[in-house]
């Protein structure tokens, strides 16, 4: 495949090797002691992190640990007890929601959330429309090029007028990242992709994370599926309690004993790092 050129500049192809492919070096977002305090819960409690550019980075950690609470503060949809929020070399953590996308930060949510009454090529180019006033002026006979070329990268082109409910609940998830990465994002926000998947759909999501790697798009994973974690991941963090327990190479960080400490079910874990 060749380099595909975006907005934020043209990106290299990469191999496809999860664990030798951290990414390119270069920050796509800072996390600097961020906390947000609910009250007397410290959700999030001094976190710090860097995400590669390039890479997938991932996030586990048990309930409550302050995963959701670290997404909705990285899309400033929560306010910041305290913290800096730096994307592609801007900080942020003072912007309104509003102002992320165009940032270069889209997202996918824990539940699908795509319009019945449209087909799949609709639903994807209200991602389009959103990227810019000018742009939701554009005429919307036929499809727009990023439209196409979203449904393309995610294997969609074939469901293209298939309406939401015609599609299998793993298909209907690729609809989501199609609509996020046809705005052509820095980084991609994953929040939870295969709650409710099957084996095979699990499978299916992160081998299209891992293509959109090799295209060169930054994504960040939250997840409780260790396997999948593994599986997908260049970097993992792990989570508990709203603080960072440790980070590194996915195998070694589930492996770890802090790690394994931190969830009730340590057995899967062992099995996991093992694999
Ligand atoms: N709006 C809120 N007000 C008060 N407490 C909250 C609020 N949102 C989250 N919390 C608390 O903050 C902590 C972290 O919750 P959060 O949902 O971020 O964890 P999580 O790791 O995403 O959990 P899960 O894996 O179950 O989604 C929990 O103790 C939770 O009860």
């Amino acid at each position: 495949m060749s380099s595909p050129s975006t907005r934020h500049g043209t990106v290299p192809a990469g191999p496809a090797d999860p664990v030798d492919v951290p990414g390119t070096g270069t920050a796509v977002l800072e996390i600097r002691d961020l906390a947000v305090h609910y009250g007397g819960v410290k959700a999030v409690d001094g976190i710090t992190m860097t995400l590669a550019e390039g890479g997938i980075s991932g996030i586990i950690g048990p309930n409550g640990s302050g995963k959701s609470t670290l997404v909705a503060a990285l899309t400033r949809l929560t306010r910041l007890t305290r913290g800096e929020l730096t994307v592609g070399g801007t900080r942020y953590e003072r912007v309104r929601p509003g102002r992320v996308p165009g940032l270069g930060i889209a997202r996918t949510f824990q539940t699908v959330r795509l319009l019945g009454d449209l087909s799949v090529a609709a639903n994807v180019q209200l991602g389009y429309d959103a990227r810019s006033r000018a742009e939701r002026r554009a005429p919307l006979r036929g499809l727009p090029g990023p439209v196409a070329e979203a449904l393309e990268r995610t294997g969609l082109t074939d469901v293209a007028r298939a309406r939401p409910s015609e599609l299998s609940y793993g298909t209907q998830r690729r609809v989501e990242i199609a609509r996020a990465i046809v705005m052509d994002p820095r980084l991609l926000l994953l929040d939870e992709p295969t709650a409710g998947m099957n084996a095979a759909e699990r499978v299916e999501i992160s081998a299209l994370m891992r293509q959109l790697r090799s295209e060169g798009l930054s994504q960040l994973l939250i997840e409780h599926d260790v396997q999948m974690m593994l599986d997908t991941c260049d970097h993992l963090f792990a989570m508990a309690q709203g603080r960072l327990l440790t980070e590194g190479r996915p195998a070694d960080v589930v492996a770890d004993p802090r790690v394994q400490e931190a969830y009730l079910g340590k057995g899967w874990k062992a099995d996991a790092a093992d694999q």
